[in-house]
């Protein structure tokens, strides 16, 4: 996720010498090094020399990687941006030692070819131009839509943050079937995907419902009409219900795992 920011940030024109990069291992940053980024592996070095700081480790290390930075956090108290899945900004702010401005971001992967849809949440400390800077970096790679309430960010999870694997399983389901009715793999893929782009594209410039373009590919005693009924018929709609439920609540079980 942090390279799909940086790229965003770049591609947008953003200067690669204001960024300074961490991870565990110069090797991991190389080609970052090689863009023109700065890269460390002292995390308290990057705080240091940074007035937003963006943390996209898992969440299962967030709370050690922010304590061991808590003493430089403090002194620079620049805005922190998580993008970790179901980690509390109040967690999070403790861990650094208190009273800091967090945003809880929610972005997903599709923010690498700059098609990302992120989720904000802003804790009572961040400023207007805080908020205005989290934008501008967020929608360097897609759309960024804030939300009222932090436990929406489990929503958001649910729909965008997870839901480009929906649509990949959905991806494959199809190959596979189009393999299976006598097409080649190859042919059946760009089929599936073309399909898929095409459908999202007339989706986003619409001005009518996703249910209303299915009605309108839908003819009366034709074909669509038998795999639809054949997909609510055996629940579909449910299923898909059932598993953004089931992630919705991993992210906020999370919080309360990792949370303390
Ligand atoms: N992959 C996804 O679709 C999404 C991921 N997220 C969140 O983004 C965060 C990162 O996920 P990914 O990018 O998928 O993981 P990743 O494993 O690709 O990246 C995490 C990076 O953190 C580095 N790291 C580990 N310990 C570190 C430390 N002590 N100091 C500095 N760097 C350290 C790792 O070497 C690795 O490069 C997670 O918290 C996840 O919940 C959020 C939305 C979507
Ligand atoms: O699966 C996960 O936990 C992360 C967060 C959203 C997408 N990937």
């Amino acid at each position: 996720m942090a390279r799909a920011i940086m790229g965003g940030l770049i591609s947008n024109g953003y200067p690669a010498a204001s960024i300074w990069a961490c991870d565990t291992g110069q090797d991991k940053m190389a080609d970052l090094q090689q863009q023109g980024l700065n890269t460390t592996t002292d995390n308290n070095a990057a705080v240091a020399a940074a007035d937003i700081v963006i943390l996209a480790v898992k969440p299962q290390v967030l709370k050690s990687v922010a304590m061991d930075m808590a003493a430089s956090v403090q002194q620079h108290r620049p805005l922190l941006i998580s993008v970790a899945a179901g980690i509390l900004c109040s967690s999070l702010e403790q861990w650094l030692g208190g009273d800091l401005p967090v945003v809880r971001c929610m972005p997903n992967t599709p923010a690498l070819v700059q098609q990302g849809a992120s989720g904000l949440y802003a804790n009572n400390r961040v400023s207007d131009l805080q908020r205005s800077q989290t934008e501008q970096i967020m929608t360097a790679t897609g759309i960024a839509l804030w939300v009222e309430s932090e436990a929406q960010l489990d929503a958001v999870t649910a729909v965008s943050g997870s839901g480009p694997a929906y649509y990949f399983l959905i991806m494959e389901a199809m190959v596979a079937a189009g393999e299976k009715l006598g097409l080649s793999r190859e042919v059946a893929q760009q089929l599936t995907i073309q399909t898929a782009l095409g459908a999202a594209e007339m989706a986003r410039q619409s001005d009518v419902e996703p249910a209303e373009l299915r009605r309108r590919v839908t003819s009366p005693k034709g074909t669509t009409e038998q795999a639809i009924l054949t997909f609510i018929d055996q629940g579909l709609p449910e299923i898909i219900a059932n598993g953004m439920q089931a992630c919705s609540d991993r992210s906020a079980a999370l919080a309360e795992e990792l949370g303390k």
